[in-house]
């Protein structure tokens, strides 16, 4: 199905930051990141409690010089006579600084770069990515080194800037890759379908996905800044005037302290900065670790626990259509003419009831749902025809009258439909979102929905704390049939909504489907290739075959007295509903291109009781032969077939 599997059910997110990173729940979550942090908190102390933990100005040459540790001077003094723990505690202030202002800004730049080069993609992303590419092959350490020597003397914000400048393109270039799969996922898609804005995209839908490395990304960067300082100032190119760990380090090497053996003024600082980078390297795996639900949870047994509920009556019928689609052409524009994949289509659906799309593969079922609920994605367009919904043509509305009935009146699942579930975002929450989207406020609501939701959907209300990758397959697709029905729209879709799954859970949640919409009276369009399956379910079949309907009739009717020869044959091609397993036949033969413009019966090459001159000449018409049953064959029109025959004598 090309073009339109972006198009998806009612997830309406709203932007909120879903991540709390620097959360103290978390934090101790990990233990790596409750260490990191550990470490991290000390030597932030540290430095913030300098004046209380000692006693001494750190510039104060007043004590005599290459002192050992002893009780005075706990770690020593300098060739110049300052006391090295002093320089340690206030050093740590600097130090610190200069690897969460440099990490910052050279993470939010590169989160910037990275983000809008996979969202914009095109021209911007390749001017961004040349420029990341640039920043990639230039030696770090070199430039580093030139463009420290040129802010020389600009002090602690010129460090941090040549720090930022040097050391984001990495991280950008992470960003970008990650985020330009990320693009490419149906929940995202699902937002540019919905027409969400790139502001609410980009941080509503991605940023919360690329929390965990923008953090990582953080703290590598935080690690790079403490380092490149450190080597910075080791060189004498940062501004050895201030105290931090590296220009402690500078000015041991420029006294030669290892030579003196003054090892007490090289350890400290070297083993500061050795503690500040686990600690960041510690924050970095611990964050990984909690924003990535995949690595935080082992995979649970997500065993489905099914009600037992009677079936209630199905909802009253009232007369009239729900939905009405008339004289439908839609189909495909491409570069060799237009496919066209529904021809003439006129089909109704009344409330509450359970109508069956069947046909081959390609015979234009999708492409009749998506289109008929204008939803059908560019190639896809709608060539005429009118899919009137309540009163309101579909087809005929603006954008911001379609945004109000979408998903309100009409909603739609189909086979990938799961996999619009943000990967990173609770269940509960995004049962939400769609709600809110529409008005419904109050929490208490908002949850008592959400609970009643999920008994109707058969999964367990406790799993509403999880987030998608911990339900199966078939518990995450009954989420999104959820999802779809959270507003009680009056019609929904389905494509193959449980293709993907395994025959056991597909029974079961059409069977949960089947009870729900008898329950809340809401009208499906059910597409199947499984004939069998859609007799059981279904009020109403209609067989779809190059683009037409060319029989309709009650799902018993139809299973028990199928008229048109294509229904008949593909009858044959499906296990009967009861009784023997036996081998089926398939039907030979193709259906014709869609792209080829028929004067006959579309069926005409395969069909066994073809009446040349006739069927492949004149189109037979979709007439209503019994109650309720319409055929569009020759077979069975007398009318039309005595036309046909005069017409084939001419
Ligand atoms: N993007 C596209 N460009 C051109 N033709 C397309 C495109 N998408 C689908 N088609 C064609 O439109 C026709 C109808 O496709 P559609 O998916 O609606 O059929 P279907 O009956 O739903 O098939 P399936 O059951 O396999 O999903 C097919 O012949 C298909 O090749």
């Amino acid at each position: 199905m090309g073009g339109i599997r972006m198009t998806v059910i009612p997830v309406n997110r709203t932007p909120r930051p879903r991540f709390n990173v620097g959360g103290l729940r978390f934090v101790l979550r990990s233990p790596q990141a409750a260490a990191g942090a550990a470490i991290l908190l000390i030597l932030l102390l540290m430095g913030l409690l300098a004046p209380l933990l000692t006693r001494y100005d750190p510039t104060s040459l007043e004590f005599g010089t290459w002192l050992k540790p002893s009780a005075a001077h706990p770690l020593g003094t300098t060739a110049l006579g300052q006391d090295i723990l002093a320089q340690l505690l206030y050093g740590a202030r600097l130090t610190l600084l200069i690897g969460f202002v440099s990490g910052l800004v050279a993470t939010a730049i590169g989160t910037a770069a990275g983000i809008a080069a996979a969202y914009f993609g095109g021209r911007t992303d390749e001017i961004i990515n040349t420029v990341i590419n640039a920043f990639l092959v230039l030696p770090g350490l070199p430039l580093l080194i030139v463009v420290g020597a040129f802010l020389r003397g600009g002090g602690v914000w010129s460090i941090i800037l040549v720090i930022a400048f040097t050391g984001w393109a990495f991280g950008a270039r992470v960003l970008r890759g990650q985020a330009l799969a990320l693009r490419g996922r149906d929940f995202v898609q699902a937002a540019i379908a919905t027409g969400e804005g790139p502001g609410r995209i980009i941080f509503a839908e991605m940023l919360p996905n690329l929390a965990g490395l923008i953090a990582a990304n953080f703290f590598s960067t935080a690690l790079y800044a403490v380092l490149s300082e450190a080597g910075l100032s080791f060189l004498g190119v940062g501004d050895v005037s201030k105290i931090t760990w590296g220009t402690m380090l500078y000015w041991a090497q420029a006294n030669q302290a290892l030579l003196q053996g003054a090892w007490w003024w090289i350890v400290p600082p070297g083993l500061g900065i050795a503690l500040l980078g686990t600690a960041f390297a510690l924050l970095n795996f611990g964050i990984d670790e909690i924003t990535n639900p995949r690595a935080n949870h082992a995979n649970k047994a997500t065993k489905v626990l099914r009600r037992g509920k009677a079936p209630q009556a199905v909802a009253p019928q009232p007369d009239g259509p729900l939905l009405s689609i008339r004289h439908l052409d839609a189909g495909y524009v491409t570069p060799r003419g237009p496919v066209r994949a529904v021809r003439d289509v006129s089909l109704d659906v009344r409330p509450g009831e359970f109508v069956g799309l069947a046909g081959e593969s390609g015979c234009g079922k999708s492409t009749l749902a998506f289109a008929a609920t204008r939803l059908l994605d560019p190639p896809g367009a709608v060539f005429g025809g009118e899919a009137v919904l309540g009163g309101k043509d579909l087809l005929a509305m603006n954008p911001e009258e379609l945004r109000r009935v979408r998903w309100k009146e009409y909603s739609l699942v189909f086979q990938a439909s799961m996999n619009i579930l943000n990967p990173v975002i609770k269940v509960r929450e995004q049962v939400y979102d769609a709600m809110q989207a529409h008005g419904v406020k109050d929490k208490e609501k908002l949850e008592a929905r959400a609970r009643e939701l999920f008994r109707l959907v058969g999964i367990r209300e406790s799993y509403l704390d999880a987030y998608p990758h911990q339900l199966s397959g078939g518990m995450k697709q009954r989420v999104v049939i959820a999802i779809a029905l959270a507003l009680e729209p009056k019609l929904v879709v389905m494509d193959e909504p449980t293709t993907a799954l395994d025959v056991v859970v597909q029974r079961q949640i059409l069977q949960e489907i089947d009870e729900v919409r008898r329950e809340l009276g809401i009208a499906i369009i059910f597409i199947t290739h499984d004939l069998s399956l859609l007799v059981e379910m279904s009020d109403r079949i209609a067989i779809m075959y190059a683009g037409e309907i060319v029989e309709e009739a009650p799902a018993r009717e139809i299973y028990a007295h199928p008229k048109h020869p294509y229904t008949r044959r593909l009858m044959t091609a499906f296990p009967p509903l009861s009784g023997e397993r036996e081998r089926r036949e398939g039907i030979p033969g193709r259906p014709p291109p869609l792209s080829l413009e028929l004067s006959g019966c579309p069926f005409f090459d395969r069909c066994p009781a073809r009446m040349p001159g006739l069927c492949d000449v004149k189109k037979p018409a979709n007439v209503e032969v019994e109650a309720g049953h319409r055929v569009a064959c020759f077979l069975h029109s007398p009318a039309v077939k005595e036309e046909g025959h005069a017409l084939a004598s001419d």
